[in-house]
């Protein structure tokens, strides 16, 4: 699903580089569900971004889904990023739009031309739609203005976006950064949900360790750029984790070991 060997990404360059992954290795099999962990500034967002093509790494290889992320152009990177579903922390909504016409234009990249209006997208893609908003429980507000919704329900709303790709991995980051306990609660329980039944593989940058703890079958924690931690759940306890945000001067080459967690962790 995920393979990544050495992978590099640096900004900028001469005396303001900046080395934002250093050297990441790890892989990620079918179905897992993987929390990244780690300090504002560790990495977690450039790494989502290479493992969905958005960026290309300076060095080093990395695999999604068959596609090699340095060898492949953009067109192929394009059509990797429509395997791909991507939730993030602002939910980019259409807010004038209704809910169902916002969840119809996760179909997007599968349709030919723009579509104005929820009735120029096929039957098909909208009753799609509709079994998607059922799946999140928001059946009911359909037809609402997607900007009457809770910071909790539009983050729902762009859930059942996402899925409409039927994507074979999902990529959040920070999908709960600006909610509530209870809306992340919520939003969390959905993607477990959404994984287990579609054996979907899911990574998800975090900034909340018990969430991660009681959600994610393995964490891999990032430290200045650099997998410090990565271990299966159930194998960790929370004061280990929360060493990655401790030890904040210590040097990443002396962190907890990197375990990696046994095959099947999923
Ligand atoms: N486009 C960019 N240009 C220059 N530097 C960048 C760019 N994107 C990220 N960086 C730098 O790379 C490092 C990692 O940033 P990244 O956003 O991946 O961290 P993060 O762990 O996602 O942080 P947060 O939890 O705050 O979102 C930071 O030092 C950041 O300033």
């Amino acid at each position: 699903m995920i393979r990544l060997t050495g992978l590099t990404k640096r900004f900028g360059g001469g005396p303001d580089v900046r080395t934002a992954l250093d050297q990441v290795s790890f892989d990620v099999t079918g179905g897992e569900v993987v929390a990244l962990l780690g300090l504002s500034g560790s990495g977690k967002s450039t790494l989502l971004a290479q493992l969905n093509g958005l960026q290309r790494p300076t060095s080093g290889t990395g695999t999604v889904l068959g596609t090699d992320l340095a060898g492949t152009g953009d067109a192929g990177l394009r059509e990797l990023r429509r395997r791909i579903g991507f939730v993030f922390q602002q939910f980019h909504l259409v807010g004038r739009l209704t809910v169902l016409e916002n969840v119809c234009t996760g179909a997007l990249g599968s349709l030919r031309g723009p579509r104005l209006g929820l009735f120029t997208y096929p039957r098909a893609i909208r009753e799609r739609a509709l079994d998607g908003l059922e799946r999140v429980g928001l059946a009911g507000h359909a037809f609402q203005r997607a900007d009457t919704l809770s910071g909790g329900q539009q983050q729902r709303v762009a859930v059942a976006r996402s899925l409409m790709q039927r994507p074979e991995l999902l990529l959040a980051d920070e999908p709960v950064a600006s909610l509530d306990p209870e809306s992340s609660a919520q939003i969390m329980r959905l993607l477990r949900d959404v994984a287990d039944q579609g054996r979907l593989t899911v990574l998800c940058s975090l900034h909340q360790v018990d969430v991660a703890l009681s959600w994610a079958d393995r964490i891999i924690g990032l430290r200045q750029g650099r997998v410090v931690m990565d271990l299966a759940t159930r194998d960790i306890d929370r004061a280990e984790v929360m060493r990655l945000y401790t030890e904040v001067g210590a040097d990443p080459a002396v962190l907890p070991a990197t375990v990696a967690p046994p095959t099947g962790t999923g």
